[in-house]
């Protein structure tokens, strides 16, 4: 069995790819996130249908290095090799001007998705040591590819993604670590109601008149990445709607 850490598994993408990598019956599933009520909730549902899969779910915020080095050195010793890591936890905070910005929430964003993956990366590498085949995936985004109107903060934290898994590449060849970045258009999850900050009616608008993605279609991208052999890497695969055809051009069904 091989042990998948997947940070945000509590919803969308990261839940969705617990779910789907339960479902192969190949995988033990180390769940991480700040809602752990929500996590035991996945738990239950995951081994409701996979009752042999192995789980083990802990609360853990990514900007916190120091939780984060402790609440991996108090693994149970059956759960400190680790193959691979999903470095999922991301959001965005806020689509405004950046002359209108909240440097509050450009702190969030920088401390979560650059950071948080940072430390995480940082202090799970020396428990991948034992692994035959390891592989860092990383989740970035369209936005990390182009930039859009007020999207600023949130994109240029996407384009560190994406320098960050390059960079990982070159800098983990010599330990034989597979990276790759995702890089997901619009996917229909929580993300949205997190950017608006609870305003379900504005984040449900970003998906009207088109099917945008789900969290399952890329966690079955993701279990395809981790299905080949040893000789082959998906260094960086963009995934978007077929509605959307760049970051900002869509196209919407007329009412
Ligand atoms: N949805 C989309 O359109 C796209 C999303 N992405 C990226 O995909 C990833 C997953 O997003 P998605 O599933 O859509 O969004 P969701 O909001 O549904 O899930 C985000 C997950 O990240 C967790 N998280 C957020 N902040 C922290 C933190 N500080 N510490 C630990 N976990 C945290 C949340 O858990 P909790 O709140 O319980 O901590 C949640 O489980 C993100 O990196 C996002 O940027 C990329 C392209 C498109
Ligand atoms: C594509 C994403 O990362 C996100 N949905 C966004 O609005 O930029």
């Amino acid at each position: 069995m091989r042990t998948v850490f997947i940070t945000g598994a509590s919803s969308g993408i990261g839940a969705a790819c617990a779910e789907v990598l339960a479902s192969e019956k190949k995988y033990r599933l180390l769940l991480c996130a700040r809602r752990l009520s929500k996590l035991t909730e996945l738990q239950k549902r995951i081994q409701a249908q996979n009752p042999d899969c192995e789980v083990f779910c802990f609360e853990l915020d990514v900007r916190d290095q120091s939780d984060i080095i402790q609440k991996l050195k108090n693994l149970p010793n059956d759960w400190k090799d680790i193959d691979i890591l999903i470095n999922n936890a991301g959001l965005s905070q806020g689509l405004d001007l950046i002359q209108n910005g909240d440097p509050d929430d450009w702190d969030r964003m920088i401390d979560t998705n650059v950071k948080g993956l940072l430390y995480v990366t940082k202090h799970t590498i020396p428990l991948m040591q034992e692994s035959t085949h390891p592989h860092i995936i990383n989740l970035g985004s369209i936005a990390g590819k182009e930039v859009y109107p007020s999207g600023n903060v949130y994109c240029a934290t996407k384009h560190a993604v994406d320098a960050l898994t390059k960079a990982m590449r070159i800098d983990l060849l010599e330990k034989g670590i597979k990276v790759t970045s995702i890089d997901p258009g619009m996917v229909e999850t929580e993300f949205s109601e997190v950017r608006f900050k609870g305003d379900k009616e504005r984040a449900k608008n970003v998906y009207n008149g088109l099917t945008p993605l789900s969290g399952k279609d890329i966690a079955d991208i993701i279990s395809f990445v981790l299905s080949r052999p040893a000789h082959v890497n998906i260094n960086d695969l963009l995934v978007m709607p077929t509605a959307q055809a760049s970051g900002t051009i869509v196209k919407r069904d007329t009412l």
